[in-house]
């Protein structure tokens, strides 16, 4: 023992005399009796305050505490080596005293080198007691320090301590556990357990040390990772021991896993992910960043990222963007950019940016994540097309129509020129459509369109409002312009379309108004061409007309007359005329036309010419037709031609009648209910109509199986070829009045009906010229060698009493 100042005693003995005695002895070999007491009570109550380093006790002490539960308590508050002085040595005494693990037993009487050789010895066992002590709380203060636990476990009886840092992750606040194995193996996670067991034993068994990583999970929501190092030792006498220390590696594990998934995140992200410096110079790059920009990291690193990627940004440029985003508030961006990939193709790209800043607030790197946005912008143009476009004809439809058009106007009005619109309908489209079906009526629309756009200027604008309807824009400081194209477009429909095996002839009308004389704004000119195309139909079809303001009420007109025309069916405001047929050599009456007339209850008569039109485009035409035939059958039936026979009588049909899925039934029905003999009709029908061969030919075989006759009304206005013709079974050609009117004056029109009788003649066909007005025409086409002839110089269209009246005229005065 080293140390300067006296070892510093206390004396518990309750005699006096003994005490005195025992001090002096103490004294007189350098001890200093720091008190005497003479209770138990009493030397409890001093301890603290004396500190001594030792206490004689005697065991048999006057008061309530004998000296062993004085010493008890002491060793309760402070660890003061404490040995007994006693008279007594029964076995009772011992053993209550040996309890208190006293450091030394002296018997009286003693002699004084006995006890002081026990002092000596308790002092040295005090010493090396608190060498232990240190050392332990240095090795667990090191423990804590480095948050470790320490782990023992004996085979040998499958004990098993640890102690130490053992933290949060057995759920235990004390820091020991003193447990059996199995005990200590239910706080390891249940997947772990087998691992940790089969470490344990392979370690028992080879001793070379072994680390090992388990999870614990000490209530349900906590998990835990810890790691041991553990190491065998095999200490004579005490067996095998494997020792080791525990770690709680959680937070470590939990930032590895973390890592681990960002890197995977990084790796596999479909973004192109590029860590740069703070002067933007590429770091890392991830596998996207090389399948969309083509650079490798390799190629990428050391370069400025803006550099590499001719990075163009909107609002500023590399340098001062990245500068800007590095000071400001929000340290991140995000925004679509447009970059260049390795080979040069540019692509755009959305762009989000954050800033890393180091533990001392600087700007460390840039975190730039991209991908390229290509698809969606293709998309989104695509999307937009659709909006915007026909998805039939490919065309731009009425929404970018009336776009362009406002566009359009504005431009006129700056640059003061003419903005025309021409709107376009096609005539008879919808026969077509019923007869040939949508597929094909939808090819016709398609061709229509390729022809248009192929006629028209790159800056003029084509639409397709709807079914039939399309739209021309073009601006032009000539007005003359519109016409001109206008006729473009109406000779390329001319031409014929190969359509469903055959080839067919349509036509269109087309209105065309002009900025600013036929008004200033959208509405007012898509109206104003609305109204110019109709009145190009009514004049029929196949042309172009100018909007002009008498168009606007002749429109109107036409409406008030559609909707009259519905009420006059039923009415009763609709009535027949009928002109008759004669043979030319002899004008004998064999037949009639009829003629529907209506007597409309204000405007009075008004002409066929100007209804059926708007009927055949409304659609009464359907109902119109039946009444037509009924009528005309009704009245003629049991009229007498001049040889006694029934009269004929032929009847105009329109395509769209022809061509109804149920018009062959109507027309047996009404042969039935009438009596008139199919053998005595004919059906009028002009050459559009054929335009469908199949359908066509189909119900001409019906009509001929019936015994009805069908001729082709205005022939030679229209576009039948030879061949058409030749295939379909046509009873009759009625040659135009337009061919006859100038007959005597002008040769090429003489030549052509020439041409269309030895035509008829060739396909054994009955010829019949109408609009024979003159006794000179009628001597001509007789000479031509014309059968049959119709026209105000035999007779002008008739009421049925007239009729009758004129075939009971001898010979029929008819001219
Ligand atoms: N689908 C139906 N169409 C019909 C029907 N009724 C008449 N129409 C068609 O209307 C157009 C005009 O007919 P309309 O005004 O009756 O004129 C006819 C004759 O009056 C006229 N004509 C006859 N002879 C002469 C003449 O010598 N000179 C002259 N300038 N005109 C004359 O021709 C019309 C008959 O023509 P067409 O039918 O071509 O034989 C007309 O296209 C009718 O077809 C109906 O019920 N259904």
């Amino acid at each position: 023992m080293n140390r300067t100042e006296p070892i510093n005693l206390m004396l518990v003995e309750d005699e006096r005399v003994v005490a005195f005695d025992l001090k002096h002895q103490l004294q007189s070999f350098g001890y200093r009796v720091g008190a005497t007491v003479a209770s138990g009570e009493m030397a409890v109550q001093r301890v603290t305050e004396l500190a001594p380093d030792l206490i004689l006790m005697d065991i048999h002490l006057d008061g309530a505490m004998d000296g062993v539960e004085a010493a008890l308590e002491i060793q309760r508050r402070m660890p003061v080596p404490i040995i007994y002085l006693t008279a007594f040595a029964e076995d009772d005494t011992l053993n209550r005293a040996l309890a208190s693990r006293p450091f030394g037993y002296l018997v009286k009487p003693w002699d004084a080198r006995e006890l002081h050789a026990t002092i000596q010895m308790a002092l040295a066992r005090r010493e090396a007691e608190i060498a232990v002590e240190m050392s332990e709380q240095r090795l667990k203060l090191a423990l804590d320090a480095a948050s470790l636990g320490v782990f023992e476990w004996r085979p040998e009886g499958n004990l098993l301590r640890s102690d130490g840092h053992l933290g949060r992750f057995f759920g235990e606040r004390s820091a020991t556990l003193d447990e059996s194995c199995p005990a200590f193996l239910a706080r390891v996670h249940r997947d772990d357990r087998a691992k940790v067991v089969a470490a344990l034993d392979r370690e028992r068994s080879l001793g070379k040390g072994t680390q090992i990583e388990f999870r614990t999970a000490p209530d349900e929501k906590a998990l835990y990772f810890v790691e041991a190092n553990v190491k065998a030792y095999h200490t004579p006498g005490e067996g095998q021991r494997v020792v080791g220390v525990l770690r709680d590696v959680t937070e470590r594990r939990l930032l590895e896993d973390k890592l681990h998934k960002s890197s995977v995140v990084f790796r596999t992200a479909a973004e192109a992910i590029v860590i740069v410096d703070h002067e933007r110079r590429v770091t890392t790059v991830n596998d996207a960043f090389t399948r969309i920009a083509g650079y490798t990291e390799e190629q990428a690193s050391g370069l400025d990222i803006d550099v590499l990627l001719r990075t163009r940004r909107a609002t500023a440029d590399g340098v001062y963007f990245f500068e800007e985003l590095a000071t400001g508030q929000e340290g991140y961006w995000q925004g679509e950019v447009e970059c260049q990939r390795s080979s040069g193709e540019r692509f755009p790209a959305w762009q989000s940016i954050s800033v890393v800043y180091n533990t001392h607030g600087k700007v460390s790197n840039f975190v730039i994540a991209f991908s390229d946005v290509s698809e969606i912008h293709a998309a989104e143009q695509q999307l937009s097309h659709l909006a915007h476009h026909d998805p039939l004809t490919g065309l731009p439809n009425r929404l970018l129509f009336e776009d362009r058009f406002e566009q359009a106007l504005e431009l006129a009005r700056r640059e003061q020129h003419y903005c025309l619109l021409l709107f376009l309908d096609l005539d008879s489209f919808k026969v077509v459509n019923d007869t040939l079906g949508h597929i094909h009526g939808d090819t016709l629309l398609c061709i229509v369109a390729e022809r248009l756009r192929n006629t028209l200027r790159a800056t003029d604008t084509i639409a397709r409002l709807g079914g039939d309807e399309f739209v021309i824009l073009a601006g032009s400081h000539n007005p003359g312009y519109a016409a001109d194209l206008a006729q473009k477009i109406l000779d390329v429909l001319c031409e014929p379309v190969p359509l469903s095996g055959d080839s067919i002839t349509i036509s269109g009308s087309i209105g065309i108004a002009t900025y600013p004389s036929d008004g200033v704004d959208r509405h007012a000119l898509m109206r104003a061409a609305d109204i110019a195309m109709y009145s190009a139909k009514a004049e029929g079809r196949n042309r172009y007309q100018f909007y002009s303001q008498d168009m606007a009420e002749r429109s109107n007109q036409r409406l008030h007359l559609e909707q009259g025309l519905r009420r006059a069916i039923d009415g009763g405001q609709l009535t027949l005329h009928f002109q008759p047929q004669v043979t030319l050599p002899d004008r004998q009456i064999v037949g009639v036309e009829a003629l529907v007339r209506w007597q409309h209850p204000e405007l009075g008569m008004i002409p066929p010419a100007r209804f059926i039109p708007i009927a055949e485009e409304s659609g009464v035409i359907d109902a119109l037709g039946r009444w037509v035939l009924e009528h005309a059958c009704l009245e003629m039936a049991g009229l007498k031609d001049g040889l006694g026979g029934q009269l004929h009588l032929a009847v105009n049909v329109s395509a769209r009648e022809f061509m109804r899925s149920d018009f062959i039934d109507a027309l047996r029905e009404t042969l039935a209910r009438t009596g008139f003999p199919a053998a005595a009709l004919e059906l009028e029908i002009t050459e559009s109509t054929l335009q469908t061969i199949d359908r066509s030919l189909e119900i001409l075989g019906e009509l001929k199986k019936l015994g009805i006759a069908v001729s082709i009304d205005d022939f030679g206005t229209g576009y039948s070829s030879l061949s058409v013709l030749r295939n379909l079974p046509i009873d009759r050609i009625k040659i135009d009045r337009s061919f006859i009117h100038d007959l005597q004056h002008n040769p090429d029109g003489a030549a052509i009906v020439k041409a269309m009788v030895a035509l008829a003649e060739s396909l054994r066909m009955d010829i019949i010229v109408e609009g024979i007005e003159t006794a000179e025409q009628a001597v001509i086409l007789t000479r031509m060698g014309c059968a049959g002839g119709q026209g105000y110089l035999f007779s002008r269209p008739i009421p049925v009493a007239d009729l009758i009246k004129l075939l009971a005229t001898p010979d029929g005065d008819n001219g």
